[in-house]
């Protein structure tokens, strides 16, 4: 699914930010990526999502190595990606619903096809009633919440999360910890970016531990 060859990059003429990462995530895998703040998460999230290039090395994506994909083709493999950004990047414009639903929309989906699916998404994540409020009445963990049920409702190939739990209490990280996994049951290759080092622990599956650019440890090839 994803796989990471001496893979290096920066930021304009900054020194590198990642340097030489290799790994692999396998179809259906579920990791976490840890490290300290500052360590390279985020980059290498964007690395994966397309958002910035590699300055060295070879990144694939579904087999495929992303510097020979043509411009064309970067909406088709984008689309195969979730990502639950750490800023949510809600539209403020749209409801609580169409933004959960916005990539139906973009696709084209008559709503009556999935108007069940989203709103009962949106109530396993808590927003059950707050499906026509707008993403400026959100706390800061509901936006989390909404963007997480955004990054999902199409059920990508490979859902990309970074500090999805930052903004919510104990019980409610657990509760979108299941999400997380019930999603990687039905098929889709998780990576989740985090801190909470408490939920690494409860869930018991394997992280990428970064430490200033650099990947660490056996663990990180499975
Ligand atoms: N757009 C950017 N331009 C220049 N430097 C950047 C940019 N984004 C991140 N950096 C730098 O790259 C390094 C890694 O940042 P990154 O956001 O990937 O770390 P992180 O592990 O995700 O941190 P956090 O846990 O605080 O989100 C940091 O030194 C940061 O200042």
């Amino acid at each position: 699914m994803v796989r990471f060859e001496g893979v290096s990059m920066r930021y304009g003429r900054a020194p590198e930010t990642l340097k030489d990462i290799s790994f692999s995530l396998r179809q259906g895998s579920f990791h976490f990526l840890t490290g300290a703040s500052g360590a390279g998460k985020s980059s290498l999230l964007k690395l994966i999502y397309l958002a910035h290039r590699a300055s060295r090395g070879r990144v694939e994506l579904f087999g495929r190595d992303i510097s020979l994909l043509h411009a064309q083709d970067l909406p088709f493999v984008r689309r195969r990606i979730g990502v639950v950004f750490q800023e949510f990047r809600l539209l403020d414009h749209l409801s609580v619903f169409d933004n959960a639903a916005l990539p139906l929309r973009i696709l084209k989906r008559k709503p009556a096809t999935y108007r069940e699916d989203v709103a009962e998404l949106l109530t396993w994540v808590g927003l059950g009633d707050r499906m026509h409020a707008l993403p400026a009445t959100l706390s800061g963990g509901e936006k989390q919440r909404l963007a997480i049920a955004r990054a999902v409702v199409d059920r990508p190939d490979i859902l990309l999360a970074d500090e999805p739990t930052g903004n919510v209490d104990p019980a409610m990280s657990l509760r979108l910890l299941r999400l997380f996994v019930e999603l990687n049951r039905l098929g889709t290759t998780v990576l989740i970016a985090t801190h909470d080092e408490d939920m690494v622990a409860r869930a018991g599956r394997p992280a990428l531990r970064l430490h200033d650019g650099r990947l660490l440890g056996a663990e990180a090839t499975p």
